[in-house]
């Protein structure tokens, strides 16, 4: 690549071209360089799920590796401040180390925890809220959940029961203690490393005020059986050696690799898929190929009701063509009694956007439903339902439960999608007024209402921020906004706004901790407190975290 001719480019980018990698450590002053075979101590874990390592103080990002391992590694790439290695030897074990018991988990990259014990990842997610709020909410959590600091800031009603005992996770997996989490957090290191990784370069914010309360940071609720918990699968559809493949793309390309079973997927959903490319090899069905923009079958979308044992299936296709239809139908409805909604999506864009805008009923219902606790829910072909139906369950009911609603309370759920908090919350408050930005979720919403009789919730389209301080200017006056914003977390307009509504209390979801810390502390200068923070795992073996916080009003004397 000739530098010179790309606009913009600096003199200084110019002479860093083409230097041979000892060369460049050299003169960087990095104590590797690229190919070293060195051994490392791991003391965190990036929030991707890489092992963190210091070698002469200066990081290196190693895949594999855990936290307070000894490693012996190939050194891959070296930048400035950090550099990458490949995991080449274990010399001495985490204690937390277990057999990755998927056979194709280092080749698919929808896990990225699975050879760590499920209680060290517990552990490792609640310490990844806390590194998130004291490093970049510049919050001060306490050392150990559920001292009487903590319960002494805690309104009536906000939590009760046995979630603020540390040492017992949803549905009766042990935990480490709380204490023993900290004690272990710093042995393991499982923090979020000094350097900043890249991929952490979003979450960087601006330096702030310190609370001068504790936060208490409750043990991850972790599902008993943290397998087979999702209840949608996505797989795309392509040909090798004239077979009809579907799976999973291999870690960092398009290349499809076959699969017969994923142990975090339904067994339900593994069969449909599997039987439907059976199905699709007979009937000699083109798969979509992307690079020509050929062929026919590009995903095949399956969803199951876990309350219900309701599914359906979606053929997403390249075009309205679908060759053979009445077969296709005849044989899913033959072969799976379960179906009761066979789709076709049309997607002809080129695009990795999954579903096209047109999705027809070609047999059965266009939904399916599913309960999550007494709540019944219509799931349509692209309609957004939680793929852990067991853990959010144990989500929502912590909102509602931190809510501390009585019957008598009006409640905002900002980013609401299809209305499933908001329908949690109406059956203990007075009024639930629901706010989302895609319309056909609002249209969801509204249906779901009426499936459950509830009449005290109203949904508006639009952006949180727009709509809420519409709602402000006509007179609504919430007691308690609950927030489940997408990863980038609430737009500061939105925020803005709940410290001017001055709601008794804020319960804030987040996927994303290091947005929660950020919005957190906005809130927290606003005016509240943050008094409880319960990471939930949504996702067990993946990377991802979910935790919802509880913020009490608390105006300056
Ligand atoms: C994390 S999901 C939460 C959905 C829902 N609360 C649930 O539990 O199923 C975030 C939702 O926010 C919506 N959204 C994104 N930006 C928005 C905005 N500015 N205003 C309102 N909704 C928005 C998305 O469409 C999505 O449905």
């Amino acid at each position: 690549m000739n530098n010179n001719r790309k606009g913009g480019h600096s003199h200084k980018s110019k002479s860093n071209r083409r230097k041979s990698p000892a060369a460049s450590a050299a003169i960087a002053n990095l104590p590797v360089a690229k190919n070293d075979e060195i051994e490392l101590d791991m003391i965190g874990l990036t929030h991707e799920g890489e092992g963190v390592g210091r070698a002469e103080g200066y990081t290196l990002f190693v895949s594999g590796a855990l936290p307070g391992e000894r490693i012996h590694a190939r050194v891959l790439k070296t930048k400035k401040q950090y550099g990458y290695a490949k995991l080449l030897k274990v010399l001495n074990e985490s204690p937390n180390r277990v057999q990755a018991p998927c056979p194709i988990y280092t080749q698919c990259g929808g896990c990225q925890l699975q050879h760590m014990s499920y209680t060290g990842q517990l552990e490792w997610k609640r310490q990844h809220v806390i590194d998130n709020l004291e490093r970049i909410g510049k919050l001060t959590v306490q050392k150990q959940a559920g001292s009487d600091d903590a319960d002494s800031q805690l309104v009536e009603g906000t939590v009760t029961g046995n979630t603020s005992t540390p040492g017992t996770s949803a549905e009766g997996t042990t935990v480490k203690s709380s204490v023993d989490q900290d004690v272990h957090s710093s042995e393991i290191g499982s923090h979020v490393p000094d350097v900043q990784h890249p991929a952490d370069a979003s979450t960087s914010v601006k330096p702030i005020v310190s609370a001068s309360h504790a936060i208490r940071v409750l043990p991850t609720l972790g599902m008993s059986e943290p397998w087979r918990y999702r209840n949608k699968a996505q797989v795309p559809i392509g040909q090798q050696d004239g077979q009809l493949v579907g799976g999973f793309y291999a870690r960092g390309s398009h290349r499809i690799i076959d699969m017969q079973s994923c142990l975090i997927q339904d067994s339900r959903n593994d069969e449909l898929v599997n039987k439907v490319k059976a199905i699709g090899q007979e009937l000699h069905i083109q798969p979509y190929n992307e690079e020509t923009g050929e062929g026919i079958l590009r995903h095949v979308v399956v969803k199951v009701g876990f309350a219900t044992n309701e599914m359906m299936i979606v053929l997403v296709t390249n075009g309205e063509r679908l060759p053979r239809k009445p077969e296709w139908i005849e044989r899913i409805r033959t072969e799976m009694p379960q179906v009761v909604s066979i789709c076709q999506n049309i997607n002809t864009k080129q695009t990795n956007v999954i579903f096209g805008d047109e999705t027809r009923t070609l047999w059965g219902r266009d939904v399916i439903h599913d309960y999550i606790g007494d709540v019944k829910f219509a799931i349509s072909a692209r309609s957004f339902y939680q793929v852990n139906p067991v853990q959010t369950e144990v989500l929502y009911e912590k909102a509602v439960q931190y809510a501390g609603l009585t019957g008598k309370e009006t409640v905002i759920d900002a980013y609401c999608g299809i209305g499933t908090i908001s329908l949690f919350l109406a059956q203990h408050a007075k009024r639930v007024y629901g706010v989302e930005i895609v319309k056909e979720a609002i249209e969801d919403a509204r249906k779901n209402a009426e499936l459950n009789g509830m009449t005290n919730v109203e949904f508006e389209v639009g952006a949180s921020e727009d709509v809420i301080p519409r709602w402000k200017e006509q007179g609504i006056t919430p007691d308690v906004i609950v927030v489940d914003p997408p990863r980038k977390g609430c737009d500061p307009r939105l925020l803005e706004t709940i410290v001017q509504m001055q709601p008794e209390k804020v319960v804030y979801v987040s996927c994303n901790p290091s947005t929660l810390a950020r919005d957190l502390q906005v809130l927290e200068e606003g005016g509240y407190r943050t008094v409880e923070v319960q990471p939930v795992d949504m996702f067990p073996h993946t990377v991802h975290v979910e935790s919802v916080a509880v913020l009490q009003w608390q105006p300056s004397e």
